[in-house]
């Protein structure tokens, strides 16, 4: 079974309906985008209150291996332009983190370097090679031995020509956004048409063009076929809103133990897929208020049965699939064969997991199959998958006596995860 022998932890029960305010950290899809045209911009640019966690943590590490640099500044990070010096080889560790896995191997290609890049078991099995295929065709010189799949070295030349090329991202957007993050960089930019099934998280691409725009770039989309001019980028200050898919949890919190919760500085206006919970839980007949200061969510504890296609915010399915545990009829969640390719296979974790703890949970062809059924104490695996946890943490709620293993694993995006959860329930951290 995965993950390390650190104890379980005892995620807290609600003992009543919940009454509290609470504040994640920020976006790591946001932080990790902005660090990477930071670190391809002309000048300095200060990010403010970015996420830190361990996957931002690996996307500054790759950078400062890639030549450039990163100085803390209370809750903000002074990002360097990249400068890349001296011939000899570096690593860049990827740990088990997808944005740095995709975003950082087109920027090795710009310097002249050869750079390792390899990481946990787990980023060896998820997949990588259309992307390789993809900087293969632009002239990127990449040695996997056939792998497709890290270890690889890319053997940078001094820049990409970059041009046309043809990318089947069906199997995670990180691969088109990889391309459109770095396309500005490229002596000739980059023009890529999909091939194959469409990807999936549509709002993470939405939010690549978001980002590229703001750092001065001019990206055009035109049905499958996406446009990146070379471009000089530049932007002094960029603030990082919250993470609103760590945010699930807490939101999905008060439609299952019943009360009210605050999620503090909840964009407006936002590209990223957690927003989507806000028209969910008004579906699911709970109430969710959004104003200046935030999202106010008042749950009835009563949720009812759903069919959802979630193809384009996936990585909210471990957090929905465990809130539809508590309706009361079956749901169907589709359009997420993808995430057998995530930080573990996702569909197959929270089949067994679920039905572990004895709610009826089943494996379907592009998702999971559930019927609600008495639930009990247990152990919750996470095979050292973040989502898993904050899924397991949700179940607590109603079930007494779920203890999580590895917990410290939801560092991945919130390191603070277990202390505000039990802030959140009442309970002293
Ligand atoms: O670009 C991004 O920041 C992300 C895109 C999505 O990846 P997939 O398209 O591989 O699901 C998402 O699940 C991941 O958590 C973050
Ligand atoms: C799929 C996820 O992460 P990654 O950025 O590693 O792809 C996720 O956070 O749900």
């Amino acid at each position: 079974m995965p993950g390390t022998t650190a104890s379980p932890w005892s995620a807290p029960t609600a003992s009543g309906a919940l009454d509290a305010t609470v504040r994640v950290p920020g976006s790591k899809s946001i932080t990790n985008r902005a660090y990477v045209l930071a670190a391809l911009s002309r000048q300095p640019t200060l990010v403010r209150k970015p996420l830190d966690s361990r996957d931002a943590r690996l996307m500054l590490g790759a950078l400062t291996a890639l030549g450039g640099s990163a100085d803390a500044r209370d809750d903000d990070v002074l990002i360097q332009p990249l400068r890349p010096q001296g011939t000899e080889p570096v690593q860049v560790a990827l740990g088990n983190a997808g944005t740095v896995a995709r975003f950082t191997p087109a920027l090795a290609g710009l310097g002249s370097r050869a750079v390792l890049f390899d990481g946990d078991e787990a980023i060896r099995r998820r997949p990588i090679a259309p992307l390789l295929r993809a900087l293969t065709d632009l002239g990127v010189e990449i040695d996997d031995e056939g792998r497709g799949a890290p270890p690889f070295t890319v053997r940078g030349h001094g820049g990409i020509t970059g041009g046309k090329v043809e990318l089947d991202s069906s199997a995670s957007s990180q691969f088109l956004s990889a391309l459109l993050l770095a396309g500005p960089s490229f002596a000739s930019g980059v023009t890529v048409r999909l091939v194959g099934d469409a990807p999936p998280s549509e709002p993470h691409i939405a939010m690549t063009l978001d980002l590229l725009r703001r750092f001065g770039a001019a990206p055009e989309r035109s049905g499958p076929e996406f446009h990146v001019p070379a471009t000089s980028l530049s932007l002094a200050e960029y603030a990082v809103e919250p993470d609103l898919s760590t945010a699930a949890p807490f939101a999905v919190a008060a439609a299952v133990a019943g009360g009210t919760i605050r999620i503090e500085g909840w964009p407006e206006h936002t590209t990223q897929p957690g927003d989507w919970l806000r028209s969910l839980l008004t579906e699911l007949g709970q109430r969710a208020e959004l104003d200046a200061t935030g999202l106010t969510i008042t749950g009835t504890g009563e949720i009812p049965g759903a069919r959802l296609d979630l193809h384009e915010v996936g990585e909210l399915t471990p957090v929905v699939a465990a809130l539809l545990c508590f309706a009361d009829g079956p749901s169907v969640i589709s359009g997420v064969a993808h995430l057998r390719g995530h930080e573990t296979d996702r569909l197959a974790a929270l089949a067994t997991e679920l039905s572990a703890l004895g709610a009826g949970v089943t494996e379907t062809e592009d998702g999971l199959a559930i019927t609600p059924a008495p639930m009990h104490r247990g152990l919750f695996h996470t095979y050292d998958d973040h989502r898993l946890v904050m899924a397991a943490a949700v179940l607590a709620l109603r079930i007494p006596g779920v203890e999580v293993e590895n917990p410290a694993t939801v560092g991945k995006t919130f390191p603070g995860f277990t202390a505000t959860w039990q802030s959140m329930v009442g309970e002293n951290a």
